[in-house]
Order: structure tokens, then C-alpha cells, then sequence
């Protein structure tokens, strides 16, 4: 049996399709993420997944559980980390965790163990008596997490769960989510961050609502057309500029102090951008292929779709 099952899932909010249907299957111990800019709908999704939200087509599954008819059971299967995680600022970490376990109706025997386990999983053992409001971001995030695993889910759902976290903190969360998958855990987590989409074995492209593609990180970069040059210049605002306006139906992008460009004909293409920037002035200190990144599938597959 599949861990998480969608057919056809789709959310209407009145004249806008947020979720458009969504088939997908999640296999139990896998590590799945759904990939999104902001309002591709990855929060609609995991409100459906996790029975807090009605499909208003198709359904879903989760542990075999049916979403609407079985919301109530499929809770204690699951965990659900959203974005505003409602961790109380006034309560330290242990009474968060508490407060948790009250809810999920855990017996009051084992309970403190569960919870020393927790502590120690997440590294907030040294932190039970602090405020929760006091804690920092990623230990906010982990303790966010180890309260969505108080009553041991088997599929867990992360709602952007590093976003605006420091990239030590993000590293660490990682650590966290890996030991749970080696626990036999099914993990579903939503990212804008690419670099973590990566980490996952498979990756769902969503974007408007639609699922754009749906495979590991390596089949997706198989999916590029074309090979990456990658341009090195001290000035890559002013090259980018230059070659969007200059290099016929190739596209651009920026990435960090780089930039790359997509094109059919690595050498003639590569000959044009030297060309191009010299004659402009702009110092060109490297042209080579490279190979794609998630974020180049991304932004292919989306120029895809914008000239359909
Ligand atoms: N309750 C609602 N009523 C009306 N529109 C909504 C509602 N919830 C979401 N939407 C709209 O549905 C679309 C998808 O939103 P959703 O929150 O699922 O996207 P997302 O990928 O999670 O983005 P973000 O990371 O910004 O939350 C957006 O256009 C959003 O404005």
C-alpha cells in the first residue's frame, strides 16, 4: 500500500483553480517534495492531505485513510508541520510538548520518556525551560517538529519548514528529517528551497495549481533541453541584460555571481556570447557547459508552459 495516494485532487476557490488535479503517489519511507513558488498551491495540497481541508474534486489517501470520510482516524496517523506552526510563546519547550501530547490524548505513562526522546532528537534537551518565544528560528523549527511527532505519525507533512531559517539551522533540520526516514517514516515536505528539493527522492514540479513534472531530482535534470553554458563576468547584471536583448530564443538566467544560459548549440552560442560581451566591453572570465541544476529544470519547464 502506497503512503499517500491523490486522484485527481483539485481546490477551487471560487473562479481560481488553487490545487488542479493532482494525481501522485507516495510510497511508504520515501522522502517526497512538492517544489513551488509562492501560491502554486503546496499549502492547499497539504490542507487536503491532511483532512483539514475538503477537495472540492477527486480525493486522497493517506495510510489508506480516505481524507474527508476518515479525517478523524487519519489524524493519529499522521503529523502536520504548517507554516504557522502554533507553538505557544508564553509556555516553555517542555510545556509546548505537553500541551501536544494532551491533545493528541498520549497516556501519562511513557509520556516523559517520549518527550526526553524528542529533546534529545531535536538537540533541545539544555532548552526544556525556555520560553518558547525566547528560542531562536531554527530552534523554533525543530521544536515546531518535535511537538508534530509527539504521538509518532508514520507520514509527516512539513509545510516549508526551513523558510527564513539560517543555513546551519537548515542543515540540522535535514539531519533530523533524515534519521526519521532511516525511523521508516514517510516524509512530505513542501519547499521554495531547490538546493532541498534536491535532497529528496522524488520531486513534484507544481506551479498554477498543475503538477508540471513528477520524478527524482536526476530524471528531472534529464529533462532539460539543451546544455547549460555557464558564464562567469565580473558584471553578470550588465552580461544578462546584454544577452537577453542580444542572443536570439535563448534563455537567461542569473545565478548568484553567474550566469546560465540555455542553448541547443553549446558552441556557436558560446562563440556568440564572447562576442557579444567583448564588443560591449563587459570582461567575460569564463564560458563552459555545466550541468543543470534543479532550479534550470525549473525555470525551463516554466518558460515551457508561458509560451503554451
Ligand atoms: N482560503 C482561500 N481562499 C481563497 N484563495 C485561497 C485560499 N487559500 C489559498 N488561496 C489561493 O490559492 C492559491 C494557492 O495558494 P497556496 O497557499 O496553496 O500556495 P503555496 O504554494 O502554498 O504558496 P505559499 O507558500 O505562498 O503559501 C493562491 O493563489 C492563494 O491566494
Amino acid at each position: 500500500m502506497d503512503a499517500i495516494t491523490t486522484d485527481n485532487l483539485t481546490k477551487r476557490f471560487g473562479n481560481l483553480t488553487a490545487v488542479d488535479g493532482l494525481t501522485l503517489s507516495v510510497a511508504p519511507g520515501e522522502l517526497f517534495g512538492l517544489v513551488g513558488s509562492d501560491g502554486a498551491g503546496k499549502t492547499t495540497t497539504m490542507r487536503m492531505l491532511t483532512g483539514i481541508m475538503d477537495p472540492t474534486e477527486g480525493s486522497a489517501r493517506v495510510m489508506g485513510r480516505h481524507t474527508v470520510r476518515e479525517a478523524e482516524p487519519l489524524k493519529e496517523e499522521i503529523g502536520y508541520m504548517s507554516q504557522r506552526f502554533g507553538l505557544y510563546p508564553d509556555l516553555t519547550v517542555l510545556e509546548n510538548l505537553h500541551f501536544y501530547a494532551d491533545i493528541y490524548g498520549l497516556p501519562r505513562r511513557g509520556r516523559d520518556e517520549k518527550i526526553g526522546l524528542l529533546l534529545s532528537f531535536s538537540n533541545l534537551t539544555p532548552f526544556g525551560k525556555r520560553l518558547a518565544g525566547n528560542l531562536s528560528g531554527g530552534m523554533k523549527q525543530k521544536l515546531g517538529l518535535a511537538c508534530a511527532l509527539i504521538h509518532t505519525p508514520k507520514v509527516l507533512f512539513l509545510d516549508e519548514p526551513t523558510n527564513g531559517v539560517d543555513p546551519v539551522s537548515r542543515r540540522d533540520f535535514w539531519r533530523i528529517l533524515y534519521q526519521l526516514l532511516r525511523e521508516g517514516v514517510t516524509v512530505f515536505v513542501a519547499t521554495a528551497y531547490l538546493d532541498e528539493a534536491d535532497r529528496c527522492n522524488r520531486v513534484g514540479l507544481i506551479h498554477r495549481g498543475k503538477l508540471l513534472a513528477c520524478d527524482t531530482p536526476d530524471n528531472l535534470r534529464g529533462l532539460m533541453d539543451g546544455t547549460i553554458l555557464e558564464v562567469r563576468t565580473p558584471d553578470p547584471r550588465r552580461a544578462a541584460l546584454l544577452l537577453r536583448e542580444r542572443l536570439e530564443g535563448e534563455s537567461v538566467g542569473i545565478f548568484g555571481d553567474r550566469l546560465h544560459v540555455v542553448t541547443r548549440d553549446a558552441e556557436e552560442t558560446g562563440r556568440a556570447i564572447k562576442a557579444i560581451m567583448e564588443g560591449a566591453g563587459v570582461t567575460v572570465q569564463s564560458i563552459r557547459p555545466v550541468e543543470p541544476s534543479l532550479e534550470d529544470v525549473l525555470v525551463s519547464v516554466l518558460s515551457g508552459e508561458a509560451t503554451r
